[in-house]
C-alpha cells in the first residue's frame, strides 16, 4: 500500500466525521445558517492566503524545478480559482467578498495555519505534505460525497461549491501532492515516517475543528482590549 493510501485509511474515521458534521451536511442540503457562511468565509479567505504562504516556504525548500512547479500551481489554483467556491457563499448569504477579507482568524484557524507554518519552518517537503494535504483532499471528497448522496442540479444553492470541489482539477492537484508525498515517503526513516503521520493526522483534525469553529462561529474569549490602568 502507498503512503498516501495509509493515511488515508488511517484517518478515515476523521474523514467519516467530515462528511457527517453539520455544516458539510447543510452544503448538500442547501441549508447553511447565514452567520456559519459569513464566518466561514472570513476565517477562509486568510486561512488560504497563510495557505500560500506555506507553498512559499515549501518552494524555497525545494531542490528541483518539478516541485517548485509543483507548488507553484497549487499557488495558483488557491489565488485564482478557489475564489469561486467562496463567491458561492457569499451569494448565498447575501454578502459582498471584499467586505469579508481582513479579519482575525478565530482561534482553531489560528491554529490550524500555526501547526502548518510549524511543519514548514522545521520538516522537510515530505512533512510539509503531509501537514498541507488534508486541505484539498478533504475538500475533494467532500465534493465527491455530496454530489453521490444529494446529485444537485443548477437549481441547488451550492451547486458551484460542490461541482467545484468534486472536479477533475481538484482530484489532478491532489492526485499529484499525493504521489509526490509517496515518492518522498519511501526513502525516510520509520522515525520520519510517524512525524509525517503526525502531522496529517492533526491537519485531518482540524479539518474537522475548522467546520465546527464556522457552524458554531467560534470567537476568541475576550474580543475587546481591556483598558490597562
Ligand atoms: C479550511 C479549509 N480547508 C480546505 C480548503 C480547500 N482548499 C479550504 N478552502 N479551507
Amino acid at each position: 500500500m502507498t503512503f498516501s493510501k495509509e493515511l488515508r485509511k488511517e484517518n478515515d474515521d476523521i474523514f467519516k466525521k467530515i462528511f457527517r458534521h453539520p455544516f458539510v451536511d447543510g452544503i448538500g442540503k442547501g441549508d447553511v445558517p447565514k452567520e456559519a457562511l459569513v464566518h466561514y468565509i472570513k476565517a477562509d479567505f486568510e486561512y488560504l492566503n497563510a495557505f500560500m504562504h506555506i507553498y512559499g516556504i515549501a518552494v524555497s525548500k525545494s531542490g528541483n524545478r518539478d516541485d517548485i512547479s509543483l507548488f507553484h500551481d497549487q499557488i495558483g489554483f488557491v489565488l485564482n480559482s478557489e475564489t469561486h467556491p467562496h463567491h458561492n457563499f457569499c451569494d448565498q448569504a447575501g454578502v459582498v467578498y471584499e467586505d469579508m477579507q481582513g479579519y482575525p482568524l478565530p482561534p482553531t484557524a489560528d491554529h490550524y495555519i500555526k501547526h502548518m507554518m510549524y511543519h514548514a519552518h522545521t520538516g522537510d517537503l515530505g512533512e510539509i505534505l503531509c501537514a498541507l494535504l488534508p486541505c484539498p483532499w478533504t475538500y475533494l471528497e467532500i465534493g465527491q460525497v455530496l454530489t453521490e448522496q444529494y446529485e444537485p442540479n443548477d437549481s441547488h444553492p451550492f451547486n458551484p461549491w460542490i461541482k467545484f470541489y468534486a472536479d477533475a482539477e481538484v482530484r489532478g492537484l491532489t492526485g499529484k501532492l499525493r504521489n509526490r508525498l509517496d515518492e518522498l515517503a519511501e526513502v525516510v526513516s520509520e522515525q520520519q515516517r510517524t512525524r509525517m503521520k503526525e502531522a496529517f493526522r492533526k491537519s485531518c483534525q482540524l479539518e474537522l475543528a475548522f467546520w465546527e469553529m464556522a457552524y458554531t462561529c467560534e470567537e476568541w474569549p475576550v474580543q475587546k482590549v481591556v483598558a490597562q490602568q
